[in-house]
């Protein structure tokens, strides 16, 4: 058997002496990951539980509030936490619809060393455990005007339910056909930097005068629809999506020549000719680096377009010959309550619970396999599996699994 779990939030409704010197509203989970007790809620509001964090270090012997980053979970009636290899505890929401159970607080994988690192404080992060078999995010990268939003939208077009667009912000100006939060969620600078200082960007960059980022959020919002999430962003992103923890695959799109690249920018008629000639001395400086950095997976020659998007279809699996992104996720399973226990066995999360109708009483279980999760924060924690064991008994004497 696996470690103890931390206590259950719903079993807590007359408060417990935490002992932190903290104000126990009774509705905490409290799990001890080295030397420092990780108190989430806090805030018993009515009978919702808003998943607050506090950590207590027990060295310091002071209560912290850390910088919370990624989507905090929505409110639920009852939670219970477990600890996963001492740097991430996953919470169980009861009663929530399983697209919405499963969430990871990360507190010291490499993502959150590096925030903590650059933010200069105590830092956590969230992420949403999310079933299934979604494939790896696909990074295009790429010179202005060689066609990666032509390629992605011919993408999105044949397999809509395959994939999803990042949808970026960006202080540039929006062009005639362009729709704020779908092409881009155009901002100002000084929002946008305030965000940055926050966390709140996986990447961001200065390109062609103009601050570009991919929020947390953009790639989280693709995970949880369950696609597969395109990022268009340029060279210097792409080297930030690589240091991260986002598991991506990178392709670098090129022009045929330089004389078609300035062509395409001409007749796209978007830019003025100030802004096309600086993006042609860009270009040949972001064709070096993508072609030496060692970056990128996989390079494509954007010459005849159909020719090219095969190509693309193919190195993504997609050309025909095997699907790979299109495992379905069985919904046969019941919601983990809100009263439940939950264990670990190696890579297995056992969530046990009872319920009853007139002659039998049975215990059920949930499994929950760690073994193939990919990603985690910033954005989702992918691949989980999830299947139930039911036993039934007659009488009332169940054995909980835990203690
Ligand atoms: N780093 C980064 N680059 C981005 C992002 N969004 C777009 N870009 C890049 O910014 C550059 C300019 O994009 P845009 O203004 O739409 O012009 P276009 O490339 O000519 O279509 C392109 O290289 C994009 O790939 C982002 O979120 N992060
Ligand atoms: N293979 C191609 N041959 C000719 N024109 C192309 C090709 N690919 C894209 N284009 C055109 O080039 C222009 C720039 O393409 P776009 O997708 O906007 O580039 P990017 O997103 O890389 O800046 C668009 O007008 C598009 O229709």
């Amino acid at each position: 058997m696996g470690e103890a779990p931390a206590f259950f939030a719903h079993d807590l409704k007359e408060g417990f002496l935490n002992g932190f010197g903290l104000k126990s509203k009774g509705c905490e989970t409290a799990t001890v990951i080295c030397n420092k007790t990780y108190l989430v809620d806090g805030g018993c509001d009515g009978l919702l539980l808003s998943f607050q964090v506090q950590i207590f270090d027990h060295f310091k012997g002071t209560p912290i509030k850390p910088v919370v980053l990624g989507t905090i979970p929505n409110s639920c009636k009852g939670h219970s936490a477990i600890a996963l290899n001492e740097d991430c505890i996953l919470f169980i929401k009861g009663g929530s619809p399983l697209d919405d159970a499963f969430w990871f607080l990360e507190v010291d994988t490499p993502y959150v060393q590096e925030q903590r690192k650059s933010l200069g404080c105590e830092v956590v992060a969230w992420s949403k455990g999310v079933r299934g078999t979604v494939e790896k995010p696909i990074v295009v990268s790429g010179p202005s005007g060689v066609g990666k939003g032509t390629l992605i939208s011919m993408l999105m077009k044949e397999f809509p339910s395959l994939f999803g667009f990042s949808v970026s912000h960006t202080t540039r100006s929006p062009r005639n056909m362009e729709k704020d939060g779908l092409h881009y969620h155009f901002t100002e600078r000084s929002v946008m930097e305030k965000d940055i200082k926050e966390g709140k960007f996986l990447e961001f960059a200065s390109v062609h005068g103009n601050l570009y980022g991919t929020s947390v959020e953009a790639v989280e919002v693709v995970a949880d629809a369950g696609k597969r999430c395109i990022l268009d962003i340029d060279v210097q992103g792409a080297r930030s999506v690589r240091a991260s923890s986002l598991d991506a695959i990178f392709i670098f799109i090129c022009p045929p020549s330089m004389a078609e690249l300035e062509k395409r920018l001409r007749a796209r008629g978007t830019e003025t000719e100030e802004q096309i000639l600086k993006r042609l001395r860009n270009a040949e400086a972001e064709i070096k680096e993508g072609e030496s950095s060692g970056i990128f997976d996989h390079f494509l020659f954007n010459d005849n377009l159909e020719e090219c998007y095969l190509s693309l279809k193919k190195l993504l699996g997609i050309d025909g010959s095997v699907n790979t992104c299109t495992e379905s996720i069985s919904e046969d399973l019941d919601l983990p309550p809100i009263v439940h226990s939950v264990s670990r066995i190696d890579n297995k999360i056992i969530i046990s619970y009872r319920t009853s109708d007139l002659n039998n009483e049975s215990q059920k279980m949930i499994v929950l396999d760690l073994s193939s999760i990919k990603g985690g924060a910033p954005g989702r924690t992918r691949g989980l599996e999830a299947y139930a064991i039911d036993s039934v008994t007659n009488g009332s004497t169940m054995i909980n699994q835990i203690s």
